[in-house]
Formats: C-alpha cells, structure tokens, sequence
C-alpha cells in the first residue's frame, strides 16, 4: 500500500512528441518506487504513450485521467491529461502542426499550478526551432512561464534559469542570444536583478540562509584589469559593489576559466555566467545525467532535465531518464518544503 500523498500532483507537460520525451516520461513512472518520486500526470497525449510503450517494449498501463484523480491512480498507471490539440506521431521528425499541443500542455500545466489543482510543473524538452517556426515568441519555457506567471499575477516575473547539478550551480546572465550579443545585453541593471532573485530564492526555495554567489568573468582574466575587454571592469564590477552594499554576499568577477574546478566549488553556492555556454559547459560536464533545470524568479515551482530534446535517438529506447528523475524528484521536494514554509 502506499500511503496517499498530501500534495497535488506535479503537473508534466509532454514536450517536443518527435523528441524523447514521451519515452523519458515512460521511464520515470517505472522509476516511481526507486526513486520516491511524488505522483505526477502528463500533459499529452495517451495514444502516443501507449505507442511509444508497445515499441519500446515497456509494460506501463496508461490511463486517461484528470488532475483530481491522478494521485490515486499514479501508482499503478501512468495518469495522462489529454490534450486538445492533435499531435501526429512520428519520432525523429519535427512537425509545426505539433506545435500547438507542446505549447498546450505547458500552458495547461502553468494553469493548474496557479489554481493549486498542480503541485509545481516539470517540463520535458521543447525542440524550440519548431515553435519558432509555428510563431511561438518566447526564447523558450523560462520566458513564457515568466509572461504567464505575470498573466496570472498581474505582478511582473523576471524568470531567471538556474542550472543545478549535485557539485555545481550555475545561472546564465544572458541565455539564448547569439555570441556576439553578449555584449550589448549584459548589463549591470541585469546582473543585480538577476543576483536578487537569487539570493531571494535561495534562501525561501533551497533553505540556504547567506547564499555564496559569484560572478564568472565574461572576457579572459576577468578582463585583465581592463587590457582585454571592459566588460568587467565596467559593467560587473560596479553592479557587484552595489549588490554588497545591500547586504549580498556576492564577489567577482572572478577569471571563468579556474572557477569551476573542483576546490573553487566548495567557495561557493552558486556562480553567475555571462552567456549561456560559460554555465551550462561546467554543470553538464560535470553531470549530464543529475542536473536539473529551475526556473527561479517564479511564484510557482518549475523543473526540467538539463538536457534537449535529442531527436536523433528519439523512440530508439535509449534515451537515459535520470535527468527528468531528478527533475521531477526536485519538484517534489521544493513542493514539500513550500508547503511547510
Ligand atoms: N528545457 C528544454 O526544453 C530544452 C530544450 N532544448 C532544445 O532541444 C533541441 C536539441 O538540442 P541539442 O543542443 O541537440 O541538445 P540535446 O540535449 O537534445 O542533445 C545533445 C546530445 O545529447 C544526447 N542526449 C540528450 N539527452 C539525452 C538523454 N536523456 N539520454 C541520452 N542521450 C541524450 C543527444 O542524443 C545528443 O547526442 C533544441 O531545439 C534545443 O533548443 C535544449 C535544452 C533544454
Ligand atoms: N539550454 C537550456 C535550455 O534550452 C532551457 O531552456 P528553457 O526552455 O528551460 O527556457
């Protein structure tokens, strides 16, 4: 018997249907009892979860269900909440007409948790080329659940991706933009909105009361006193000062090059990166496999696997789900300590 859990369940939109997601959501539900996860329901569709599960060879009974009943049911079926939107099935080949029912169930999912019918959202890859190209206009899930939490709130969001791994945090200053943006759009006003909400989540979500924050330089040698790049100098720095003078225990910017390695971890709880691959390298380097993805700056709870949506292996029965495990184990427990809190 399992004890019936208190918390609604967790809320799993369904992703990119060509990527691995469905087959991810699949393996997570086998891994319910190993890993203690908390009931979660998928947003998607049953028909391609029971397609995926017959090809893939896995024995998972999937039922239609409501977020009301999924915790009853979850343990033993697979809860889906179907979507409206059709989704044509076909692994490895990206079709915009899917786009609709991705953006659905993130949307429906989003909802639920606002209404308290959802414990926290957990998201599967979105391969956002293809909602791009079906006029999607957010970068990715980060900005769209920071434009719906603000739907929701009537309150501004300023969602902000943290990359969490078990030795290593990490968050991107500036995210999906080009290389040669970086520049124009790192600015001091960001960096100190970025380094608050930290600090303010940090310590509510994660329990950790003076949260240690450093800042990776963006040029190398941290700029080398001004000689290679100003940047540092001149955008970092001063945003950096302001931020101890409020209290924060922040420093940098420290040379990227030797602040992930592993003695320079221990100074630290988390490190702000000035462009998307000086924080996501370190964090999946270190462990593909366990980093989760957290949207801070929300006022609700949100999760993903570290990783995309690997269309290349898709509905081959190799895609390794322990990213999404943690992600989902993660929703839990933040959900757990939000509600005693
Ligand atoms: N949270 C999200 O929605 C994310 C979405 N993406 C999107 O995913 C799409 C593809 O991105 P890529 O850069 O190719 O990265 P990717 O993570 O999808 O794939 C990179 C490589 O890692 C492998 N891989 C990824 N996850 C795996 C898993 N669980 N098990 C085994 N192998 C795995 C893939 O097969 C591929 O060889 C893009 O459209 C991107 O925007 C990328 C990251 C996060
Ligand atoms: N590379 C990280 C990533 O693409 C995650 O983006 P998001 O969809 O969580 O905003």
């Amino acid at each position: 018997m399992h004890a019936p859990s208190s918390l609604a369940p967790l809320a799993l939109s369904m992703g990119e249907p060509a990527g691995i997601g469905p087959e991810l959501a699949l393996k997570a539900w086998l891994a319910r009892e190993s890993a203690s996860l908390l009931p979660f329901a998928v947003l998607g569709c049953p028909d391609l979860l029971r397609s995926r599960a017959q090809a893939l060879a896995l024995s998972i009974p999937i039922e239609v269900s409501n977020f009301e009943e999924a915790s009853d049911l979850f343990h033993q079926a697979l809860p889906v909440i179907p979507l409206k939107a059709s989704i044509r099935d076909e692994p490895g080949k990206l079709d915009p007409a899917n786009a609709a029912a991705v953006i659905e169930a993130i949307d429906t999912g989003t909802r639920a948790v606002w209404q308290g019918k959802a414990s926290a959202l957990v998201t599967c890859p979105i391969q956002k080329s293809n909602l791009y190209a079906a006029g999607f206009k957010h970068p990715g899930h980060t900005e769209f659940l920071g434009a719906l939490a603000q739907e929701l709130s009537g309150k501004k969001a300023e969602p902000v991706m943290l990359l969490a791994g078990p030795d290593l945090r990490t968050i991107p200053l500036t995210v999906h933009i080009p290389l040669n943006e970086v520049s124009n759009q790192l600015t001091g006003e960001r960096l100190k909105t970025v380094a608050r909400i930290t600090h303010q989540d940090f310590q509510t979500r994660f329990g950790i009361e003076n949260p240690r924050i450093v800042v990776a330089g963006v040029n190398p040698h941290a700029g080398e006193s001004g000689t290679i790049g100003k940047e540092d100098d001149d955008i970092l720095a001063p945003a950096i000062k302001e931020l101890q003078a409020e209290g924060l225990n922040i420093k940098g910017p420290l040379p990227g090059d030797t602040l992930f390695h592993a003695r320079a971890r221990q100074s630290y709880d988390v490190a702000l990166a000035s462009y998307h691959d000086q924080a996501l390298i370190p964090v999946k380097t270190l462990a593909f496999d366990e980093t989760v993805n957290v949207t801070l700056g929300l006022p609700f709870i949100r999760t993903s696997p570290d990783h995309g949506t690997a269309l290349d292996i898709a509905g081959q029965g190799l895609a390794n789900p322990q990213s999404l495990i943690c992600a989902i184990a993660l929703a839990g427990e933040l959900s757990q300590k939000a509600k005693q809190s």
